[in-house]
Parts: C-alpha cells; sequence; structure tokens
C-alpha cells in the first residue's frame, strides 16, 4: 500500500507496554493530538482487562490488541469469541498454531463481532522480531532460513483466511511476493538510528520499513521510554515523510 500524506498517523501504532492506566494516560497526554492508533499487548491487558480497551476506544484511538493466541483450536476460537467483544481494530494469533487453529480463531472472531460492526482484522505473528538465525536454528530447532519459515507462516495465514501478518520489515517484500500485495504486514522491530536496539534482532527504522512495503509499523519504546515522546514521535513522522512521500 503506498503511503499516502493523510494516512501515515493511521498506519503508525504506538505500543502501549504499560502495566497501569495511569501510566498509560500519562503517555498520551504527552501524545496529545498525534496518535491515532496503539497497541495493548499482554502486559497492560492483563492489568487492566478489557477497560482499557473500552478506555482507548472512548479516546478516538483505534486499538491492536496483540495476545498472540497460541493455543488448540476450541480455545483459540473461544478465545477469539471473547475478544471480538471488545470493539477492537486487529488482533492476533501465533501463526505457529497452524491452519486449523487460525481457521477457529477467525471463525471465533467472526462470531463475536458484534452485527453490523467489521471484523477486526486478524493477524498471524510469524518468528519474533526478537528471534535471529542462530536462535531459531539452535535453540528452536527450526531448520533453514528466518525468511523462508516467515514466508512459510504467511502462506499458512493467508490459507486460513487472516487479513495479514506480524514480521519484520525485513521479510514484507518476500511476504508480499508470496501472498500478494493485498495481505496485510504489520512490523515491530523498528528502531530509529538515535534509539537503543534492546532485545530486537530482525529490525529497520521506521522510513526503511515503509520503503520496504510496510502496512502498519509498531513502535514501543523509542517513543514511550524517551523523555520527550512527543518530540521523538515528530522526528520520527518527520522522517517517514521526508523518505517516503
Ligand atoms: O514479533 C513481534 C511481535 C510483537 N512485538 C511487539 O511489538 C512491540 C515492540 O516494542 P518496541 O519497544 O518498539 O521494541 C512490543 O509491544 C512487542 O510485544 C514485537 O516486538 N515483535
Amino acid at each position: 500500500m503506498p503511503l499516502q500524506p493523510t494516512d501515515i498517523r493511521e498506519r503508525m501504532i504506538v505500543a502501549l507496554d504499560f502495566s497501569t492506566k495511569k501510566d498509560v494516560t500519562q503517555c498520551l497526554a504527552r501524545l496529545d493530538g498525534l496518535i491515532r492508533y496503539v497497541k495493548v499487548g499482554m502486559e497492560l491487558y492483563y492489568a487492566e482487562g478489557p477497560a482499557i480497551v473500552h478506555y482507548l476506544k472512548e479516546q478516538g484511538l483505534k486499538v491492536f490488541l496483540d495476545l498472540k493466541v497460541h493455543d488448540i483450536p476450541n480455545t483459540a476460537k473461544g478465545a477469539m469469541k471473547s475478544l471480538g467483544r471488545h470493539g477492537v481494530d486487529m488482533v492476533n494469533v501465533h501463526a505457529a498454531g497452524g491452519v486449523a487453529m487460525m481457521e477457529a480463531a477467525r471463525e471465533g472472531l467472526e462470531q463475536g463481532t458484534a452485527a453490523g460492526a467489521p471484523r477486526p482484522l486478524l493477524i498471524g505473528v510469524t518468528m519474533l522480531t526478537s528471534t535471529g538465525q542462530q536462535t531459531m536454528n539452535e535453540e528452536l530447532a527450526i531448520p533453514g532460513t528466518v525468511e523462508d519459515v516467515v514466508v512459510h507462516y504467511a502462506k499458512l495465514a493467508k490459507q486460513a483466511g487472516l487479513d495479514g501478518v506480524v514480521a519484520s520489515p525485513l521479510e514484507v517484500p518476500m511476504i508480499k511476493q508470496a501472498a500478494g500485495t493485498d495481505f496485510l504486514t504489520v512490523t515491530p522491530g523498528i528502531r530509529p538510528l538515535w534509539a537503543e536496539k534492546g532485545d530486537q534482532t530482525r529490525i529497520t527504522t521506521p522510513e526503511q520499513a515503509f520503503q520496504l512495503g510496510s502496512d502498519y509499523i509498531v513502535i514501543g519504546r523509542a517513543v514511550t521510554a524517551s523523555p520527550d515522546p512527543a518530540a521523538a514521535w515528530e522526528r520520527i513522522v518527520n522522517a517517514v515523510q521526508a523518505a517516503c512521500l
């Protein structure tokens, strides 16, 4: 999807990796009016529950609920049926759960979505962006290249009727080639040159991610752990605009 000036902020998702609503509200106050899409992960959801999702929706934000469901098909279906009731915009499952699990998750999500409301986007997690080649081969005992495994999982996700996958921006061109340009890519592992790499392994800058064809980028600590989140955010937006528009 080519980047349009109007939709840049719609495609930049801020990871709210906090454990209290108070931390979230402080962060949102500092980013007031600058962001459109946020991600709620396990830390925040397990601490605050569905209420935090409803709160964020009331603030007019789009919400990606990143709980990475991974279980037997029947359980994944039930989980997605429950999550579909929260009115989120995007949810995910682990593609490593296989086609039957992802199909069940999609059915559950469809059943849980309120009548007349659009089904949230359902995205499959491929290989976590913190996992490098050596770790995947030697520790996880998965042979082959990371790129081949990611593309394989993307094809499974497409077969199961999912809308796209989570992967590193580095793998986006191969995913698009294998699964089609309409198959969405949601990419964490985003690191501006001035940010700490931390625990991420397969990384690019925000502008490289869009140049490689990412549909959505996910940015956490580069913004949320910055002493000035608004300045960090605008620096990233400006870099993307300068490189991609
Ligand atoms: O493969 C994955 C899947 C999910 N994530 C999540 O994205 C953010 C990234 O945060 P940073 O602070 O920008 O590293 C975080 O919430 C992860 O849980 C991922 O990084 N990689």
